[in-house]
């Protein structure tokens, strides 16, 4: 995995927010409070958030699709950057395509990045050149732009994902901008963020939903939630998360999350099988394996 080395600040006259939430709220603060922005314009789906995220100085001004303030935003942008759910970035990119201009660049914040990529390349041809993938690893389970932080992605990792149309120069700004945010830059292939991220993190929201709709439909729920420590809240606090955004995201990587879903129930039904039988010395060692590795894995972040 490739690592950028700084790069010199940018500085951004416009910006135009697509998805004024958590993530692209997030990025627009960190950019006003290093500087590197002057006038940040968002364009999203509902007033009531819209008018959130300007009160709350996540955008400046709110404009709305099929506007002439909408299309005089994309045409006069110098960077555009998509922060809505992955399942939205055809429609998204249908709308902006016929406005874009050449000097204009534009990124995205999706989880996933083949499915961003072949939707934004159906819908503008060409202009996939001016479109540098990115996704930054760094979240929080509340949504919408009153939890955005302006350090949210300090000292987080950023997966640049380059693809055979972009400029050098071009995905240079992209990692400067996210470098301006406090963040450490890396570069991926589309299809390798996409088995890496199933595995680590699509993966792991797969498992909080699930067992939180386990303990919900059982027996004594009540009390289970009542008596629940910090496992239970540790391991299902990502289960809050926007069901939205995760619908979208294991149905655009749906074949990389299946083979890591199946590999989990794999391990899964082999541990289930040494509590049935009561094996200790195989459970003991598969336990000790998977706390050496959790406790080195710790270590290195
Ligand atoms: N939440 C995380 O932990 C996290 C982390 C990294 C990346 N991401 C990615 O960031 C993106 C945004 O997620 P978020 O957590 O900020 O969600 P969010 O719900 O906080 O924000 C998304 C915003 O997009 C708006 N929106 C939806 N469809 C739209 C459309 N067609 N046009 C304009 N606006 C639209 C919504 O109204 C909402 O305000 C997603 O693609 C997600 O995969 C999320
Ligand atoms: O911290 C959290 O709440 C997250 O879930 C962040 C998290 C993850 O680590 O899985 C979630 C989705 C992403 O696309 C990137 C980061």
């Amino acid at each position: 995995m490739k690592t950028y080395i700084t790069q010199p600040t940018p500085k951004i006259n416009s910006l135009l927010l697509i998805g004024a939430g958590l993530i692209g709220g997030s990025l627009t603060l960190a950019l006003k409070h290093a500087g590197v922005v002057r006038h940040v314009i968002g364009s999203g789906r509902s007033a009531t958030v819209m008018d959130e995220a300007v009160r709350l100085g996540v955008v400046d001004v709110a404009v709305y699709r099929d506007t002439p303030e909408f299309i005089h935003a994309v045409k006069t942008a110098d960077v555009i950057v998509l922060a809505m759910p992955v399942g939205q970035t055809r429609a998204v990119c249908e709308l902006i395509a016929p406005h874009i201009q050449p000097d204009t660049l534009i990124t995205d914040v999706g989880s996933t990045k083949t499915s961003v990529y072949n939707d934004a390349h159906a819908a503008l041809g060409d202009k996939i050149a001016q479109f540098v993938l990115a996704h930054p690893i760094a979240g929080r389970e509340v949504n919408g732009p009153a939890a955005a932080l302006a350090d949210l992605y300090v000292n987080k990792k950023v997966m640049i994902c380059p693809h055979a149309h972009n400029h050098t120069a071009d995905i240079d700004t992209i990692a400067a901008l996210w470098q301006a945010t406090g963040a450490n830059v890396y570069e991926l292939s589309l299809a390798a963020h996409d088995e890496i991220f199933a595995a680590v993190s699509h993966l792991p929201h797969v498992l909080a939903y699930a067992l939180m709709n386990h303990v919900a439909d059982s027996d004594l729920s009540t009390d289970k939630f009542a008596m629940a420590g910090a496992g239970f809240r540790d391991f299902t606090r990502i289960a809050a998360a926007s069901p939205e955004m995760w619908r979208d995201v294991c149905l655009a990587n749906k074949d990389a999350i299946l083979a890591e879903l199946d590999g989990y129930l794999k391990h899964a039904q082999e541990l289930r099988e040494m509590i049935a039988v009561e094996n200790s010395d195989e459970m003991l060692e598969l336990f000790k394996k998977a706390s050496s590795k959790r406790l080195a894995w710790g270590k290195e972040k």
